[in-house]
């Protein structure tokens, strides 16, 4: 940590100059006051006060108080200003990073633990490099200065034995040193699991109320919350100790100079002011070494979030590296004997995949569930690292040597879970594509057969939806997400079960849609209902990560095999329906 800071540190030396600059000048003169107090006494003592020289001894303490305050205010802010700085760097450093990292990163991390990263950690690295060097510059100068000056006008040998038990609290420090580093990584651990309990319970708060585990679930978060406690005890326990033993052994060092400095008097070799002025210094060398002792905390705090910052800044996705090849047009997709296997799978969920898709092709994908639909969307996404068997090719060229940014912006994808933002229903749309104009967004909505709903919205597009979409219902949603993608008017669309919560008469409408206004472009429809893709150019059907039959929905269903069978029990379902 320390290297790092004293990188950024570098890169801003007229920030950090100036503020160690005025610490500096700040602790000089905060020993002013004091000289001149011993000034004064000793002159009462001796019967030289007089009034000229009073109003003099006044002036200058008046003048040194006005400029510690300036030159304190000056270092202060340019130092925590520029805390605040390195924080909000920070944050847009992690944030680019998260938002550049892929799927096998965020299996690896939960989101209670990111968001601690982000929120608390960066918070406490801008306390290290803004309060942890104020400390640093203005207690250590300070102690330092304090020393000097009470060697040369008081008595080094009482300054000197006063010192002694300082030296005994930097073995102690040292000693604690490990043992408060575990503590605090252990409680930020549990702290930053805690948010992830949060988090879950306000995701699931409805299923939690449903099943009656109401009770449950707040005895389970009270006993993390008795765990944090008990973590956070311990914590207290240590940084008490180290504020208590330093109190200890500067009072311990008050203690044995003043009975020296008694001794020293005694013997004429200090003078009462010299007495009075060594009890202030050590007063406040009092104060300097808490400042200190406060540091040994900041900067283990520091170490641990730097700790973990650092970790995520370093992580990498096990994804190969972006290709450099541009592309501005999906012509032709390819998959030849396509093996996958997730990382954490020990078998292929994958198996041989081969299949060919044109442009202005639409391909269905069915099968049963868990079979590996989702799987190999994926890999056109490139979420996982492309497999080493078999090839993935786009344009006659495999997928890897594509720029990943340019390869995401032919594609319109929509997920399985449906991913919206707490705005409104336009931003939501919009956010397919930002200069998309009135018109564009008319066609978006009603290719996606929004429109009824929109008008019937007290607030029309400017409807704020809520988190994750509360507010509306699971097949807006879906037709928000498939409305978002159009506008986008990729070369690709894919959609992945996003039809799942509207009914067949909806289905059938934007299906339609879609063929009309999509007719020189790719379509890739995943689906449990063969109605979605009856006018498909090609249907896989997958089954247990294989293409157990592929072909047109027509030479499908003339075969026979599964695909015939759930044909034939959905029209029966449908009938059903029809008849309710
Ligand atoms: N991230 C993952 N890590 C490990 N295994 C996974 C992961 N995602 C899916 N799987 C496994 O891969 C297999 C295929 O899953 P996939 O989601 O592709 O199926 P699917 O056909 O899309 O299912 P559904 O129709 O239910 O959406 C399943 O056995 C699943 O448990």
């Amino acid at each position: 940590m320390l290297k790092t800071f004293w990188q950024y540190i570098k890169q801003h030396p007229v920030i950090y100059g100036l503020a160690t600059f005025f610490a500096i000048v700040s602790s000089g003169l905060t020993l002013i006051p004091n000289l001149i107090i011993q000034r004064f006494i000793d002159a009462i003592v001796d019967g030289a006060l007089t009034s000229e020289n009073l109003g003099i001894i006044l002036s200058i303490f008046l003048i040194s108080i006005i400029c510690i305050f300036i030159t304190d205010i000056i270092w202060v802010m340019t130092l925590f200003g520029q805390s605040y700085r390195y924080q909000s760097e920070m944050r847009r450093k992690t944030y680019k990073k998260l938002l550049n990292l892929r799927t096998p990163f965020y299996e690896r991390f939960r989101s209670g633990d990111l968001m601690t990263r982000m929120t608390s950690d960066i918070d406490y690295l801008g306390d290290t490099i803004g309060y942890g060097f104020m400390l640093i510059v203005s207690n250590v100068t300070w102690a330092i200065s304090i020393l000097i000056i009470m060697i040369i006008t008081t008595s080094w040998k009482a300054a000197t034995v006063s010192a002694l038990p300082l030296v005994l609290f930097g073995y102690i420090v040292y000693r604690l040193w490990k043992k408060i580093d575990v503590l605090y990584e252990d409680n930020r651990d549990t702290v930053a699991k805690l948010s992830n309990e949060v988090l879950e319970m306000v995701d699931g708060v409805r299923v939690m109320r449903a099943y009656g585990k109401k009770k449950l679930e707040q005895t389970r978060f009270e006993k993390r919350t008795a765990a944090v406690l008990k973590k956070a005890n311990n914590l207290v326990v240590y940084n008490g100790a180290i504020n208590q033993i330093a109190k200890l052994l500067t009072g311990l060092s008050t203690a044995i100079g003043l009975t020296y400095s008694g001794y020293l008097i005694s013997q004429g070799q200090m003078t009462i002011g010299q007495l009075i002025a060594f009890q202030i210094y050590l007063g406040m060398l009092s104060g300097a070494i808490w400042g200190l002792s406060d540091i040994v905390l900041v900067y283990q705090q520091g170490n641990v979030s730097f700790r973990k910052i650092d970790e995520l800044l370093q992580a990498e996705d096990q994804l190969e590296k972006n290709g450099e090849e541009t592309i501005d047009a999906i012509n032709d997709i390819q998959f030849n004997q396509y093996m996958f296997q997730y990382p954490t799978n020990e078998t292929t969920t994958l198996k041989q995949i081969e299949f060919e898709l044109k442009r202005g092709e639409t391909l269905g994908i069915v099968g049963k569930t868990g079979s590996g639909k989702t799987t190999l969307i994926r890999q056109l996404l490139r979420q996982y690292p492309v497999s080493e068997t078999g090839t993935i090719k786009i344009n006659g060229r495999f997928i890897q040597e594509y720029d990943m940014e340019k390869l995401e912006g032919l594609i319109g994808y929509v997920p399985q879970e449906h991913i919206l933002f707490s705005k409104t229903v336009g931003h939501n749309i919009r956010f397919g594509n930002r200069h998309a104009d009135e018109i564009e967004m008319a066609e978006a909505i009603e290719s996606a057969n929004f429109t009824t709903d929109i008008s019937h919205m007290a607030d029309g597009l400017e409807t704020l939806i809520g988190e994750k979409g509360v507010s509306i219902s699971g097949g807006q949603k879906q037709r928000v997400s498939i409305a978002r993608a159009l506008i986008r008017k990729p070369d690709l669309l894919i959609l992945d079960d996003s039809l799942s919560a509207v009914d067949a008469k909806t289905e059938r409408a934007i299906i339609d849609n879609i063929r009309t206004i999509r007719q020189d472009k790719t379509n890739i429809i995943v689906t449990h209902r063969l109605s979605a893709v009856a006018e498909a150019d090609k249907v896989l059907i997958i089954d247990d990560g294989a293409i157990a039959e592929q072909g047109s929905p027509q030479e499908l269903l003339r075969s026979k095999g599964w695909y015939y069978t759930q044909y034939m029990t959905q029209q029966m379902e449908v009938k059903e329906d029809d008849n309710i």
